[in-house]
């Protein structure tokens, strides 16, 4: 079932429960050339994208903008909220007054939201503090931190213990500060593989759109999967998906560039970034440069 083409495509899945509604109904199978799935925390994808062990991934939206020279978006497709996330939280074992010269520890799950710290902490508090990378366990990070920072299914479960500690939502700062969207994650392929595959990179992408708009249609499979993965209320996932926006207009763009150019402004990164999506296959076709 390949098709003319020599090997799989890789395609790269979050695993957290934010990312479901773009995956939960694509099938693999069902398309014309051969795609493996590897499922697996953002942080990871990011690097196995950079390092090309797969083709096309969600990512980071920071890891986009670090490299962004070599990848296409795929358009219409992002995990953004404007205002509260809820899974995107910092919990403060000290007050805030003492957190923003403290220490932070950092789940290593994440380059957007460890960043987006970094602009709310220093740009928006005027902070300093020192961070440190740990694993995404809420008591293990607070034995030696003034606060912790956890991204998707952890931040979840973690919401839910009994942990006493005041938290903060950075969809929610965010918006506050800036009146903008943001945006975590973003669908990146690279140019090299959509030049050269360009058909089973757009039926990937066909793929990924029909699982959104089934999803959108009734969210119900998703909510039921993970009640039973990871537990909670139906309200309480209804509510969660309600938040999160997965598409990818000029709202979400603009708010993407502001993150961009404060995480500029805090030498976070270093280039201007122009958001360059998948071009139609046909045009992709007739590139001077396609090998
Ligand atoms: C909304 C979320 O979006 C994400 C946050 C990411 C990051 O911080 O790098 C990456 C992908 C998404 O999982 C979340 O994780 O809760």
């Amino acid at each position: 079932m390949n098709n003319g083409i020599d090997r799989p495509i890789k395609l790269g899945r979050i695993s957290y429960t934010n990312a479901w509604p773009v995956f939960h109904h694509f099938d693999p199978d069902a398309l014309q050339y051969r795609t493996e799935v590897h499922s697996d925390m953002p942080a990871t994808l990011n690097r196995k994208l950079r390092a090309g062990e797969i083709d096309i991934a969600a990512v980071s939206s920071y890891a986009y903008g670090i490299s962004s020279e070599s990848y296409y978006l795929l358009p219409q497709l992002s995990v953004s909220s404007f205002g509260r996330v809820q899974s995107i939280l910092l919990f403060l074992k000290s007050p805030l007054e003492k957190v923003i010269h403290g220490k932070i520890a950092l789940t290593t799950t994440s380059a957007t939201s460890v960043n987006l710290l970094k602009i709310i902490m220093e740009k928006f508090y005027g902070g300093k503090p020192i961070y440190e990378d740990a694993e995404p366990s809420l008591e293990k990070m607070l034995e030696n931190a003034d606060a912790a920072l956890l991204i998707g299914d952890h931040a979840i479960r973690a919401s839910w213990s009994n942990h006493g500690y005041r938290v903060l939502d950075l969809g929610e700062v965010w918006n506050l500060w800036t009146g903008q969207w943001m945006t975590y994650a973003v669908w990146a392929v690279h140019k090299d593989t959509a030049r050269r595959y360009p058909e089973a990179i757009r039926g990937i992408y066909e793929g990924l759109l029909e699982s959104k708009s089934m999803s959108a249609r009734d969210m119900n499979p998703i909510i039921a999967k993970a009640m039973s993965q990871i537990g909670g209320t139906s309200e309480y996932w209804h509510n969660y998906f309600r938040n999160l926006c997965h598409d990818f207009g000029t709202e979400q763009k603009a708010g993407l560039q502001l993150y961009f150019r404060y995480a500029r402004e805090l030498g976070l990164m270093t280039n201007e970034i122009e958001l360059l999506e998948l071009p139609d296959s046909r045009v992709i076709d007739n590139l001077p440069n396609r090998r």
